[in-house]
């Protein structure tokens, strides 16, 4: 592939999944949505690093809700494409929730282990609520079933990269998200 968007990524990606205009549209509506939802009440978005945050930059710039942000660093999956199951907690949040609302940012539900874990986590401190959106979903690769409010995208199970999501640290900073070319994680 010569040239996907506007960043030469070689014959690294496969496809253009999800375009950046489609991301943006997306973002402004699910934008819309929370700010409904929290009129009048403090907000605290809580980012998942590393994965979400092009999501949460560009989620919160786009909510009309002034909100505080926090972050996790949790990772299971290291430098793979399959999820180990063991979830490490590498970044605590800086704040206290008790009391909070609080808005869980992720960029994907894979297998929904990350989040199941995180959710019973940040639950058991006591938030006055505790929700999750995600950027992505992928239905068929669901372990654990997981409620979530708000979802921008169901996606195929597929490893995808871009907006945030890596393959072993790369292909975060493109604009968009695609699938990868088998031959780079060796399919
Ligand atoms: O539903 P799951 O199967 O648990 O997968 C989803 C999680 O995996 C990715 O994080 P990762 O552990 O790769 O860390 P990263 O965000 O630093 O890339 C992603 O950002 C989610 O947090
Ligand atoms: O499809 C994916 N791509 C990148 N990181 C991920 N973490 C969970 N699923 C994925
Ligand atoms: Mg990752």
């Amino acid at each position: 592939m010569a040239r996907v968007d506007d960043k030469d990524m070689g014959s690294d990606l496969q496809s253009v999944l999800i375009s950046k205009e489609e991301i943006d549209a997306k973002l402004a509506e699910l934008a819309a949505k929370i700010d409904a939802e929290y009129a009048g009440k403090d907000l605290l978005i809580v980012g998942v690093l590393k994965g979400a945050v092009m999501v949460m930059a560009d989620l919160a710039r786009a909510l009309s809700t002034p909100v505080t942000m926090d972050w996790m660093a949790v990772s299971s999956y290291g430098a793979g494409t399959q999820s180990s199951g063991v979830v490490r907690i590498l970044k605590d949040l800086d704040t206290d929730i008790k009391g909070k609302h609080v808005l869980i940012v992720e960029d994907i539900i894979d297998s929904g282990l990350t989040l199941s874990w995180l959710l019973s986590n940040l639950g058991s401190r006591e938030p006055a609520s505790l929700e999750v959106c995600t950027l992505l979903r992928k239905p068929d690769a669901a372990k654990v079933a997981i409620d979530v409010k708000w979802i921008g995208f169901d996606i195929p199970n597929e490893f995808v990269v871009g907006y945030g999501l890596d393959f072993a640290e790369k292909y975060r900073n493109l604009p968009f998200v695609g699938t990868l070319a088998p031959h780079v994680y060796g399919g």
